[in-house]
């Protein structure tokens, strides 16, 4: 899956992913007032409205860029009726041609992971019927449980030609806690990037693996070290624009081939309208523009 995203990266020359995070706050009040017309202040409402708002931001980027990557939290906060306007939004975002990166950072003891692997990015069994749950193309995988927490991702990786992007250094303020602890003198979060490399290894699709890790553009000194480490390895980089990560920044993260990393931006897209140039009714325009910009800021860097 990973030569899939590159091949989609080539075309478009854009190593970015687009965050559908839908916040209440973000969507314009039009449609939101019509949504609780119609279903009163319900879930319902929410998710028909969350749905609506993705698919004008879909409608009006996806032949600049190659993958979206919703934000399960911002769905789930609404229950089932969030989770419809999760899954719709990504059959959705895949009819429109685009990768789909389901954020949900999962992951447990193994029989619980292949169950969450089974729902993201795999097939299950219904009596001999093979069906899918969320049907993504990566997902955002938590390795605080190690080998036999990651392992049932990278094996339907391998049956279903899927990916998934581990995190190993996030970008938030307090990722260091933890993260940079050092052990016998090497920071954990190194220990993580060398175990993703060993378990990428057991998924090649190329020069990249199918295993790829988190990396947040916040850090770039340590988005060096990893780089450096990890040569198959491909990143996702949260962290750029609504979190301050720069596209000097973001430098470190590529090869010197130009590939290596694709870029998220949820905020600086889809709540590009809010500056004073823009009615709220050209929010998927804003959106564009957004996008726009993004590509050559990156492409000025590379
Ligand atoms: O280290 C991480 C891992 C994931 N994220 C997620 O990416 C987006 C960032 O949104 P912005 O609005 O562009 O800041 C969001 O879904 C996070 O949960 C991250 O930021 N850092």
């Amino acid at each position: 899956m990973i030569a899939k995203l590159i091949e989609k990266i080539k075309q478009t020359n854009a190593p970015i992913c687009v965050g559908l995070d839908p916040l209440i706050s973000h969507i314009p009040d039009y449609i939101l007032e019509e949504k609780i017309k119609k279903y009163g202040k319900s879930t319902k409402a929410i998710g028909e409205a969350f749905f609506e708002f993705n698919k004008e931001i879909i409608d009006k980027t996806y032949d600049l860029i190659p993958s979206v990557k919703p934000q399960i939290a911002m769905y789930e906060e609404f229950g089932i009726e969030g989770m419809i306007a999760y899954q719709k939004s990504v059959e959705y975002a895949k009819e429109k041609g685009l990768l789909v990166i389901g954020d949900a950072k999962r992951g447990d003891i193994g029989s619980t992971s292949l169950a969450y692997a089974k729902a993201h990015i795999g097939v299950s069994d219904i009596l001999g019927e093979k069906i899918v749950g969320f049907n993504t193309d990566f997902v955002t995988v938590n390795p605080y449980l190690g080998t036999d927490g990651v392992k049932p991702f990278i094996d339907v990786c391998n049956s279903e030609d899927k990916g998934i992007f581990v995190l190993v250094k996030t970008s938030n303020p307090s990722s260091g806690e933890f993260q940079d602890q050092l052990i016998d003198g090497i920071p954990l979060y190194e220990l993580v990037a060398k175990k993703t490399c060993e378990w990428g290894a057991m998924s090649m699709d190329g020069n990249y693996s199918n295993v790829g890790a988190v990396v947040g553009a916040t850090y770039p000194k340590m988005s060096a070290i990893l780089r450096e480490k990890m040569p198959n390895t491909f990143f996702l980089v949260p962290g750029y624009g609504a979190q301050g990560g720069t596209a000097e920044d973001l430098k470190p993260c590529f090869n010197k081939d130009g590939l290596g990393a694709v870029v998220n931006s949820s905020r600086g897209i889809i709540a590009a309208y809010k500056q004073e140039k823009y009615s709220v009714m050209e929010f998927g325009d804003a959106a564009r523009a957004a996008v726009k910009d993004m590509i050559v800021d990156i492409n000025r860097v590379l």
